[in-house]
């Protein structure tokens, strides 16, 4: 059974398309991630299946429940932690989520157990009793997790969870929403703007620009339809009777000379790349460093946007990896 089908949704704020004709569904169980630039309209989508925003055409259905016709069971189902943080921070964290439970109306025996279960699932239950105000960026956003599952939703909607984050808090932030997928089994929707985060954590993954899915597919699949792993060599002379010998290799797809590198272009690395080191060593032809990559997410965005996504465009990238990010992409 599908946790969200989506047909056709649309938003228009006056004449501007923010989000148009969009369709697809989420399976129950899936962690499934919508993957965009700032303003591609993730965002956008997300109010629209939560019910803070009129859809302006299109259809989608919620744990069963129809957006249009049942918006209150669809809130009942459904957790939300928003991008901008919510808590009360004059409050302790346990205090945050009894008010929380309290408005879903749990009773007081029952929000005692899972107040217990929902910061052993983030991992706070030992800064249950502190102020939220002293709490780290990373414990806050652990904690507005914990609120949005404590009514046990069908549905969890995170809206770029870890915008701001270090990388160890990031990463830490992952693990919690991956367990709490295995562990209820919560059908999970999330938006990003980290290609990592995605790579890391969805099952699928929808690629969003200009209000409209460019791509969906496991991040596997995502990746698998670039041209191959580029594996570049800093040789010695002897680019030509290289190039003749693994040409002849059906693994290999191209070869790319650039001044004293060359560009080997192939599928399946892990079991050829021994045989570009002896075929080497067969010619006397001498390695002297090897580098090698393999396609990113982002290579895939590149691939079908023509850029990088707009928050990374500060961040310089090496010439190499530009270049041999060129040969895997054409
Ligand atoms: N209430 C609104 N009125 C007019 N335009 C809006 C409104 N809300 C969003 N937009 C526009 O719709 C587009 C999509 O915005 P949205 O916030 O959905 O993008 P996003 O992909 O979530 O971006 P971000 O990663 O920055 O959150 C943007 O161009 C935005 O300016």
């Amino acid at each position: 059974m599908s946790a969200i089908i989506i047909k056709e949704l649309t938003k228009k704020f006056g004449e501007f398309t923010a989000v148009d004709s969009v369709s697809f569904s989420v399976e129950t169980g899936e962690l499934f991630g919508l993957l965009g630039p700032n303003g591609a309209g993730k965002t956008t989508i997300i109010n629209m299946l939560t019910t803070l925003l009129l859809p302006t055409a299109g259809d989608a259905e919620i744990a069963g429940y129809d957006l249009r016709r049942d918006p209150g069971e669809v809130r009942n189902n459904i957790g939300i932690i928003f991008q901008d943080p919510s808590l009360d921070i004059g409050l302790t964290g346990r205090e945050n989520l009894e008010f929380h439970a309290m408005m879903y109306n749990i009773g007081s025996d029952e929000r005692k157990i899972r107040i217990r279960e929902v910061l052993d699932v983030v991992g706070l239950a030992d800064k249950a009793d502190i102020l939220v105000e002293n709490y780290s960026g990373g414990m806050k956003r652990r904690l507005e997790i914990a609120r949005g599952l404590i009514h046990y939703p069908k549905v969890l909607f995170l809206d770029e969870p870890t915008l701001g984050l270090d990388a160890q808090t990031r990463r830490s932030i992952w693990n919690h929403i991956r367990n709490l997928n295995r562990n209820y089994g919560t059908s999970v929707i999330l938006t990003t703007h980290y290609m990592e985060e995605a790579d890391y954590l969805c099952d699928r993954i929808a690629i969003i620009d200009h209000g409209k899915i460019i791509a969906l597919d496991t991040p596997s699949g995502l990746k698998n339809c670039l041209r191959g792993d580029c594996v570049s060599l800093t040789i010695e002379g002897g680019f030509d009777l290289i190039s003749a010998a693994l040409g002849e290799k059906e693994w290999v797809r191209e070869i790319i000379q650039n001044g004293e590198m060359l560009d080997v272009i192939i599928s399946d690395y892990e079991k050829n790349i021994p045989y570009i080191f002896q075929t080497a060593g067969n010619l006397g032809i001498g390695i002297s460093s090897i580098n090698f990559s393999k396609p990113s997410l982002e290579d895939v965005f590149i691939q079908l946007t023509g850029s990088i996504i707009r928050e990374q465009e500060g961040s310089r990238l090496s010439a190499r990896r530009d270049r041999m990010r060129r040969r895997m992409l054409r």
